[in-house]
């Protein structure tokens, strides 16, 4: 069975229609990326599925369940994790604090994830574990709210520009840190500009121009495909 289905999706910002009929299949485990040039709907499809945008029409299925008009705490509960763009950690917290605020049991019980898993798949977060969010480097509050999302042990994670702004040392450690999860059988959906490190870890590409889904297949699909990348990343 999918993990989540998405059809004829739309979604609204008061009057302004961002996302257009998506129709989207998700299977349990499978690592997605979503890319697009600026302002195409990325973010607005992830605040969807999570239960953050005003208006949304058409279906939500997750674990077989309608998700269209659920609360986000629900949908969370329910196994979905988003990283938003711009982190969203608690500064006057340290990095232990931050992580097992968030941790609780996944569906069936499940805590694969604990303090001590996440300290070993982020050693840089064992060794600042004492300091406070606001003293991170952009790397490390990435990987903090990565790691915040691990602890509630997701069945799916979204991840909102994962490397924006990071060194290509930090990044790198990001595209490490998606190969781990994609192998820990999560599912995830993964925004960034990085077309070419996406095209690495993921199972397949999305593309989204102007709210419509305009490329779904497998990177190498895309890759042969030297005039959609150009027409939809300019690259
Ligand atoms: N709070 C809002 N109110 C009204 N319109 C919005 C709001 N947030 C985003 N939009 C509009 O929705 C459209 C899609 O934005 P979205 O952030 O989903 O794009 P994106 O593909 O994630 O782009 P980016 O890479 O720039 O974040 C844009 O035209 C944007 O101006």
């Amino acid at each position: 069975m999918a993990l989540l289905e998405v059809e004829k999706l739309d979604a609204f910002y008061g009057v302004s229609q961002i996302l257009h009929g998506i129709d989207l299949t998700f299977a349990p485990g499978e690592q997605v990326a979503l890319i697009g040039r600026n302002g195409m709907g990325k973010t607005t499809l992830l605040r969807s599925l999570m239960g953050l945008m005003p208006l949304c029409r058409g279906s939500l299925r997750f674990h077989g369940h309608d998700i269209r008009n659920a609360a986000p705490e629900t949908i969370a509960r329910s196994g979905m994790a988003l990283v938003p763009e711009g982190r969203g950690i608690f500064g006057s917290l340290s990095v232990t604090e931050n992580l097992v605020m968030a941790a609780r049991p996944g569906n069936h019980g499940r805590q694969s994830w604990t303090l001590p898993k996440i300290f070993e798949l982020f050693p840089r977060l064992h060794e600042r574990r004492n300091n406070g969010g606001h003293q991170l480097s952009g790397g490390e509050q990435q990987m903090l709210t990565i790691g915040r999302a691990l602890m509630t042990n997701p069945d799916m994670i979204m991840i909102d520009e994962a490397t924006e702004g990071l060194a290509p040392l930090v990044a790198q450690s990001i595209w490490q840190t998606l190969a781990i999860v994609r192998s820990e059988g999560i599912a995830t959906i993964v925004v960034d500009k990085d077309f070419r490190s996406l095209a690495k870890v993921a199972d397949r590409m999305v593309i989204l121009s102007k709210g419509c889904v305009v490329f779904d297949g497998k990177p190498a699909a895309l890759a042969a495909q030297p005039d959609v990348l150009e027409r939809h990343l300019g690259v």
